[in-house]
């Protein structure tokens, strides 16, 4: 795919900081453009300790300009622990200088179905259009299924070309119920950044990198637009891999 870096690192310890440092590029370049923000959707899984690991190890970041959505965000309590703004709120929000009303959350007392509409009027109110929100740059987590946000394999939302935020009740990774970026606001993204570490993910890496049998993978669906797609790995999960992969060392700015 043209524009697509497959980037990998020895392991998820070198990988981290090369993730932090892609963040703050694309943030300085944001707001030096003049832009009001930095919007960032983050996504939960692995990445919430990669973040809140390296984030706040960044000398003088400063995140008063920052706009954090969620890519992706489970039906339940903040303080359930599957909650991924709970998980980032007491592991890395209240390590950095990031104004409360500078985070757009779900309502997770909300119905799915109003909780999605709810988080998709935020969206709109926050960038300030009816159209689809333009992310500065959204992380994206990959499933050992290949489901990125909450969208998986042969499930309807997949087709989703109208709405920017969608529900699901039967997510076959629970809990259940989610809400979720849909496909064209990440191809809509500027800059569209997956993780993936470990050899557990090796496989599904190969399948979805270098085409295989069977539907297309929901990881393989984006394909922004416009903008930069990195996919930034370790080397357990590029262990299957036969393309041509960047060999990043410590220090690597992406
Ligand atoms: O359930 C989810 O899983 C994906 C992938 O997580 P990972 O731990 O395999 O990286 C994550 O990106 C998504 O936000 C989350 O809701």
């Amino acid at each position: 795919m043209p524009g697509r870096r497959v980037v990998a690192f020895v392991s998820a310890a070198e990988l981290g900081p090369a993730l932090a440092r892609l963040i703050v590029s694309r943030a300085e370049k944001a707001v030096s453009s003049g832009a009001p923000s930095f919007s960032l959707g983050l996504s939960g899984g692995s990445l919430v300790s990669i973040l809140s690991k390296e984030l706040p190890a960044v000398p003088d970041l400063d995140c008063s300009r920052w706009l954090v959505g969620f890519c992706d965000e489970r039906l339940v309590p903040y303080d359930d622990p599957e909650s991924t703004y709970g998980l980032y709120k007491n592991q890395l929000f209240s390590k950095l200088n990031l104004p409360d009303d500078r985070i757009l959350a779900i309502n997770p007392s909300l119905p799915v179905q109003q909780c999605a509409e709810d988080y998709a009027s935020k969206l709109s109110k926050a960038f300030n259009t009816q159209e689809t929100p333009v992310f500065d740059m959204l992380l994206l987590g990959m499933g050992p299924d290949g489901h990125t946000c909450s969208l998986f394999p042969e499930h309807p939302l997949l087709q989703e070309k109208q709405k920017t935020v969608a529900s699901i009740s039967d997510s076959p990774k629970p809990p259940p119920q989610r809400v979720t970026l849909t496909l064209p606001v990440v191809n809509a993204a500027r800059c569209v950044v997956f993780v993936s570490t470990g050899g557990s993910k090796a496989s599904v890496l190969k399948a979805l990198l270098e085409g295989g049998d069977g539907p297309v993978l929901p990881a393989a669906l984006v394909a922004p637009t416009q903008g930069e797609l990195f996919w930034l790995v370790d080397e357990p999960a590029a262990a299957s891999l036969t393309l041509d992969v960047e060999r990043a060392g410590p220090g690597a700015k992406l």
